[in-house]
């Protein structure tokens, strides 16, 4: 016997996401119920073929980036879905070996920011007058080039120091190399049906985040505009660092208003607290590894009081397992994840392992 859980008839029978039948909605296996006494039950599958929003928590070494591996590989073998993963870690190369394409510098174009993110991304106010011009520059030219040779050619109502510190700015964003006219657009990211990697771990904070401000925005706008072949997923571990950083007003809209146009979100983090409320309050499939901090806890029970109950007694101690809450269901499982078919390059650096 399977269940599926993120549905509401979650009874019934499910197969693997490979050999689906085309009339059985779409599901993806993550492992199987885990008893009190640690044993395991029927197979656990989740939901893939509607949209939703999830979020994988625990405490470094627990296998939250495992997990999320999981349920990509789930996604890229499942029919009519597609996982675009944002990887600052570097670590899911590895479902190149199920079809997937790894980007290992991504590119986006300048034009896929919005005036207003440009000026989030440069830490310029746009009431300035240099984050005025930066702000008239993304507004006429769809290149960073074009913007430049816009500020520079700035006349009249801009003076030379202010034409100079919008450059300045420009020049930054230009040398982290993340800008490129012909950077992948949203139906790109997306013809893989295996889904895309996007390996961010080459670079710093800001690029990280532009990359994903506009690959976010482009998937969401996307699915508002055309009517997708494959619904996305857009997977995002280490979330964070970017519901932190300038790709957060983009990850925002994805959750509170993705399902709708069929974007699903799933982010992992191992600090809850870090995230807005709304991170938490808005995931329907929320998947607690070991977690111990205060805060953490404090941040999942205030987000979530209706039927978290006895959710921190119940959190589980070892890695690869599992507390999974079903807003669809309204209930809380425990399960063990399965183990990756393709090879999981994270992992706390061992010593042990390194010498052999
Ligand atoms: N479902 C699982 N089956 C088997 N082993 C697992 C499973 N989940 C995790 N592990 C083991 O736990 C280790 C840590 O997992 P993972 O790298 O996903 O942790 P993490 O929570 O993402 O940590 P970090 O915050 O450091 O990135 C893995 O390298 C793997 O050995």
């Amino acid at each position: 016997m399977t269940h599926v859980l993120g549905r509401r008839d979650s009874g019934g029978t499910a197969e693997s996401a490979a050999d689906q039948d085309p009339e059985t909605p779409v599901s993806g296996r993550l492992g199987a119920y885990r008893a009190r006494d640690g044993s395991h039950g029927a197979a656990v599958h989740v939901d893939l073929d509607g949209p939703h929003a999830g979020l994988v928590v625990g405490k470094r070494g627990y296998g939250k980036s495992y997990t999320l591996g999981v349920l990509a590989e789930e996604l890229a073998r499942a029919p009519g879905v597609a996982p675009v993963v944002a990887d600052p870690m570097g670590i899911f190369g590895s479902l190149a070996g199920l079809g997937a394409d790894v980007v290992a510098d991504p590119r986006v174009s300048a034009d896929a920011l919005a005036p207003r993110a440009w000026c989030d991304l440069l830490g310029l106010d746009a009431a300035s007058a240099a984050g005025a011009l930066v702000w008239q520059a993304a507004g006429a030219r769809s290149s960073l080039a074009g913007m430049r040779a816009f500020v520079a050619d700035a006349d009249t109502k801009a003076d030379r120091a202010t034409r100079r510190a919008a450059d300045n700015h420009l020049a930054l964003a230009e040398s982290w190399g993340v800008f490129a006219p012909e950077g992948p657009t949203a139906s790109d990211l997306l013809n893989p049906p295996e889904g895309t990697v996007l390996d961010l771990s080459g670079l710093d904070g800001a690029p990280a985040n532009a990359v994903l401000r506009a690959v976010a925005g482009g998937l969401y706008d996307h699915c508002v505009g055309a009517r997708p072949a494959r619904l996305p997923w857009l997977l995002v571990d280490e979330a964070h660092a970017f519901f932190d950083g300038i790709a957060a007003p983009a990850l925002r809209t994805v959750l509170t208003r993705g399902r709708q146009p069929g974007l699903s979100f799933v982010g992992a983090t191992q600090r809850p607290s870090a995230l807005p409320a709304v991170a938490v309050s808005q995931a329907d499939l929320l998947l607690a590894h070991r977690l111990t901090s205060r805060a953490d806890l404090d941040a999942l029970a205030a987000a979530r009081p209706s039927y978290l109950g006895s959710f921190e007694e119940r959190l589980p101690d070892a890695p690869g397992e599992v507390l999974l809450v079903d807003d669809a269901t309204e209930s809380v499982h425990a399960v063990r994840v399965r183990e990756r078919e393709t090879p999981h390059e994270g992992g706390s650096p061992s010593a042990t392992r390194r010498m052999e």
